[in-house]
């Protein structure tokens, strides 16, 4: 059984008189930079001039550059894009990495596909929340927290996993709960977690369901209804009480649908093309492929996204989200507001 580590197992006084520099002020960055603003931690923000320097400044934060806030730093944690953050390393927080510093991530891509060789004499650690970074930012202020995994890649200072606890901590999440892993096992199930499950599957069967409605003839909306817009409220009995709970709430009918109906949705082949996902992560060869299409500056990516963004399923959604002010209502809770651009 893992070691989970709650509020209670973790000494924060580890960060007392360390200042922490938050590259990037995104999904992830915006959460982490205020959840440890008000857990009393002393943090400053590294960007480049523009949307979210004007938003972080906004916010009461110091802003500077990349290479002034590592200067200033004790402890680095990048949060720009994956894709940037080699260029903006090499660039800007390298040339400041002295003895005894901490540099960090939130997900451990370049750590493990070598895209970032770090000197052997900092600490390198990661703090993962397993979330979205705006519930990340949500949960802190409702008291709760998002769980997260902490891993050590270089300990320089003996120091390394105390204080990746306590970063954890003081972003909210031993309130959920921390775990131990390694950069390996952290980069290669998020992968395969976001690629197989928690967005490329579920968005695909998503639309296949929505798809197959709306060529039997039935009206969008209703379409839209049963495989979008519901799906929140099962996952979040799910989410509450496992599948059982679920089914505990849902009729027998549908309990029973579910039983026959799953394996012939999900079978041995669809379990065979998760295998070739995450051998195609542990190889390398989904990293190489992603760094190549950032080279040629997204041509793919970008085809796709303008196309997903005009699917049938997307159009009818919006215009009833339109109509729901408590969907909405998230937005102002800055889920849109502080989207990517
Ligand atoms: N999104 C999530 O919820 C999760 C993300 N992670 C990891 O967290 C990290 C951050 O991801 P995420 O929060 O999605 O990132 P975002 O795409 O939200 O980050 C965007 C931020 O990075 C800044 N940025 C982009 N390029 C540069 C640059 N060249 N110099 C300085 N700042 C720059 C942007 O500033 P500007 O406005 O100037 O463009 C913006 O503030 C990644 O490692 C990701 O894998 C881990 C768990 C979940
Ligand atoms: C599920 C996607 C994720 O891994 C996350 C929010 O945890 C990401 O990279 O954004
Ligand atoms: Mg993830
Ligand atoms: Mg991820």
């Amino acid at each position: 059984m893992a070691k989970v580590y709650y509020n209670g197992d973790v000494n924060e006084q580890v960060l007392e008189g360390k200042t922490v520099a938050i590259v990037g002020y995104g999904s992830q960055g915006h959460a982490h930079a205020q959840n440890l603003r008000e857990s009393g931690v002393d943090v400053i923000i590294g960007l480049r001039p523009g949307k979210s320097w004007d938003k972080a400044t906004e916010d009461g934060f110091s802003v500077y550059s990349v290479r002034e806030a590592s200067a200033k730093a004790d402890i680095i944690m990048i949060l720009s894009p994956d894709e940037h953050q080699p260029a903006i390393y090499k660039e800007s927080i390298e040339p400041e990495l002295t003895a005894g510093k901490a540099l960090v991530f939130a997900h451990g891509f370049n750590i493990h596909f070598n895209q970032i060789v770090p000197p052997e004499h900092v600490d390198v650690f990661l703090a993962a929340p397993k979330g979205p970074g705006h519930l990340v930012r949500r949960t802190y202020t409702e008291g709760a927290g998002v769980p997260a995994l902490i891993a050590v890649y270089q300990d320089a200072t003996g120091q390394a996993k105390d204080i990746a606890l306590a970063y954890a901590k003081q972003i909210g999440a031993a309130r959920a709960g921390v775990l131990e892993t390694t950069f390996k096992e952290e980069t290669e199930t998020d992968l395969f977690g976001e690629q197989a499950v928690l967005c490329g599957g579920t968005s695909a069967l998503v639309k296949a369901g929505f798809e197959t409605l709306v060529e039997a003839g039935y009206q969008p909306e209703i379409a839209y209804f049963e495989c979008l817009h519901e799906l929140k409220l099962i996952v979040d009995l799910m989410y509450e009480g496992g599948l059982e709970y679920m089914r505990y709430s849902i009729s027998d009918t549908a309990q029973w649908g579910d039983f026959q109906a799953g394996p012939r949705i999900v079978t041995d082949e669809t379990k065979a093309a998760m295998k070739e996902i995450l051998s195609d992560i542990q190889k390398g060869k989904f990293a190489k492929g992603w760094i190549l299409e950032n080279k040629l500056n997204r041509p793919e990516y970008n085809a796709i996204n303008e196309a997903e963004k005009n699917h049938p399923l997307e159009v009818v959604g919006r215009e009833l989200r339109e109509m729901m002010p408590f969907v909405k209502a998230s937005k102002s809770k800055g889920v849109v507001a502080n989207a990517k651009n």
